[in-house]
């Protein structure tokens, strides 16, 4: 397996596990010592075979030196867990327990309780009681309760207990990596986008992070005095010229740049790649050559380039840099992708790395761009939409920022994927490469050249959309939508893509339809998107990210996800359950931001 160790400072954040007991002595907590140690461990077992951290690491577990009968071993437990780095917190109990004596009172952990449903012992009544002092004391808790009653001192995890317990774990993990670090921000504001109009209090208060910025000369400095891997340098240039193959040039003959200018724009480009990287997580080989600062990095988690324009207006363009750093191979072999905003744009930045800690997989950063209803895709192109396209579907194109990973060369079960780092072989990375030109920038675009990633997505992919938004007096909202990517006929593609701009990656995508809301037509969904981006994920994911946004406290603004699959802390049925879209709305804004 190919396992790399973690990029940013700190450890990686642990689960630890709070197996609580009733308190009281001869004969009651001894009967359930035993009982409740292996509940914990099942827990411990079952999910380390089913969690990994983004660079393939196993996850780490943390128990309680003892069962938790009081006050004084849950005050154990809080210094042992915040000693070894525990980042989310998960109670478990087969038995009545004393409530608030025994819960975590820890306010900025993710945290679940599972209470065991059996009737020896009334573990589901303490669940109910926990949950009721957590509501009452303002620091919510997730409560698992399996469906199924089971015995007593059954190990076994219920199928419906384990997918809460997965899913709350996966968003924990998320809240705790992002914890402390960066985002970096490349440059200044793009063309007029909001996105790249950096909000810190946006990045303190709901996710913990820091901001950094640079500004686009430290690139030419960096370049100018080499500071970076020459060696590395050399050789990602030769794999560049072996794996990266230039395509047709679209522009006008006037307007094509020369050869001699094409071949710098590539060593431009690949520098420009290397520097981003070092800026984000710095690199020891800096210090070897004197740059003991610059070595060090901005320990950013994701980063924005602003581009557009005054660097694309006189230098290549980001689009190499922004592609292969968000793909899971480059020079280097398949390692975790990073994650790079073009444009800067730090909230569909922020959203790619949702996407990213909850799937540990690369992300398609793109513009919204186009509905094409059915009778419009008829009159332009004479053809009927069919099969998943036959409702219409939305063109998702940007340049640049679309991981390699997105052109669905990599499989799971021979269906198109996009895997974790770990389980793309050479093989599929390869062919990723393959189906990607790269085509010479749009001069009229990018006055300072540089090369576009031209590829298309295969179809029938499960994929979800998202998009975080600021909206003032309100704070930041999330929307998503899961749905398909789509294939066309050829000639159907060749015509509306190169109405657009034929140098980018294409996506066709069509979200799943409910029949209700925005989601009873493609057009809707495209119509209620709220910015000029969106990032999409592999896989069904729309469920990990609302409980991921509960625990950020950011509301959910629009969703296509079945109500059974949605899980957010039980305080949010307390702000109504008939309209839980509003509930989310009042409980969010009750609890504020996570880091306030
Ligand atoms: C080249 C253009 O400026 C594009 O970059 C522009 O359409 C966008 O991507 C806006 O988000
Ligand atoms: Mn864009």
């Amino acid at each position: 397996m190919k396992i790399s160790k973690n990029r940013y400072h700190g450890d990686l954040p642990k689960i630890g596990i709070r197996p609580t007991i009733d308190g009281r002595r001869n004969g009651v907590r001894e009967s359930l010592e035993q009982t409740t140690m292996n509940l914990a461990k099942s827990v411990v077992k079952f999910l380390s075979k089913n969690l990994r951290h983004y660079n393939g690491e196993l996850v780490e577990f943390v128990i309680a030196d003892t069962c938790i009968g009081g006050v004084a071993e849950a005050a154990q437990v809080a210094e042992k867990f915040s000693r070894e780095g525990v980042g989310v917190s998960i109670t478990v109990t087969p038995c009545w327990c004393y409530g608030s004596e025994t819960m975590d009172m820890t306010p900025t952990i993710p945290k679940a309780v599972w209470g065991f449903n059996g009737t020896e012992r009334p573990g589901a009544v303490y669940l109910a009681a926990v949950l009721a002092a957590h509501n009452q004391k303002g620091i919510p808790a997730f409560g698992i309760y399996g469906e199924d009653v089971q015995d007593v001192g059954d190990t076994t995890i219920p199928h419906d207990v384990q997918e809460k317990l997965l899913q709350f774990s996966k968003a924990g993990l998320a809240v705790a990596m992002m914890k402390g670090k960066s985002y970096l921000s490349m440059g200044s504001v793009s063309m007029g986008i909001a996105g790249s109009m950096i909000n810190e209090s946006f990045f303190q208060d709901y996710l913990g992070m820091r901001n950094e910025y640079i500004d686009s000369s430290e690139f030419i400095r960096r370049m100018d005095k080499e500071i970076y891997d020459k060696e590395e340098f050399e050789r990602a240039h030769s794999w560049v010229k072996e794996n990266c193959m230039e395509g047709p040039d679209n522009n006008v003959e006037a307007n094509q740049r020369s050869r001699v200018e094409k071949d710098k724009d590539w060593e431009i480009s690949l520098k420009m790649a290397l520097i981003s990287r070092d800026l984000m997580i710095g690199n020891p080989k800096l210090a070897e050559i004197g740059y003991g600062e610059e070595a060090l990095g901005h320990n950013a988690i994701v980063a924005g380039f602003q581009g557009q324009r005054q660097w694309t207006d006189h230098f290549p363009n980001g689009d190499f840099m922004e592609a292969i750093l968000n793909s899971s191979f480059d020079w280097n072999g398949i390692r975790p992708p990073y994650m790079l905003a073009t444009e800067n744009d730090s909230l569909n930045g922020i959203t790619m790395l949702l996407g990213h800690l909850l799937t540990n997989t690369a992300q398609v950063f793109a513009d919204v761009r186009t509905y094409w209803s059915p009778s419009a895709v008829e009159r332009v192109t004479g053809y009927q939409p069919q099969g998943l396209a036959e409702n219409g579907f939305i063109h998702l194109i940007n340049s640049g920022a679309a991981a390699l990973d997105g052109t669905g060369e990599q499989s799971i079960d021979g269906k198109p994927a996009m895997k974790p780092f770990w389980e793309i072989s050479e093989e599929e990375a390869q062919k990723c490469l393959d189906a990607t030109l790269w085509r010479p920038s749009s001069t009229g675009y990018f006055r300072g050249g540089g090369f576009s990633s031209d590829f298309l997505t295969k179809g029938n992919m499960p994929v979800t959309i998202a998009r975080i938004n600021l909206i003032k007096g309100l704070g930041p909202v999330i929307q998503i939508a899961e749905g398909y990517t789509v294939e066309l006929p050829n000639e159907v593609h060749d015509i509306l893509d190169t109405r657009t701009d034929p140098t980018w990656p294409t996506t066709w995508f069509v979200p799943n339809l409910t029949g209700s809301g925005v989601f009873k037509d493609v057009y809707s969904v495209m119509n209620s998107w709220g910015a000029n981006h969106c990032s999409l994920s592999f896989g069904h994911i729309g469920s990990e990210i609302i409980t991921l946004a509960s625990m950020l406290r950011i509301p959910v603004n629009m969703h296509n996800v079945s109500e059974d699959k949605i899980f957010r802390p039980s305080a949010w049925g307390m702000f109504g359950t008939n309209d839980p879209e509003g509930a989310d709305y009042r409980a969010c804004s009750n609890y504020g931001p996570l880091y306030r």
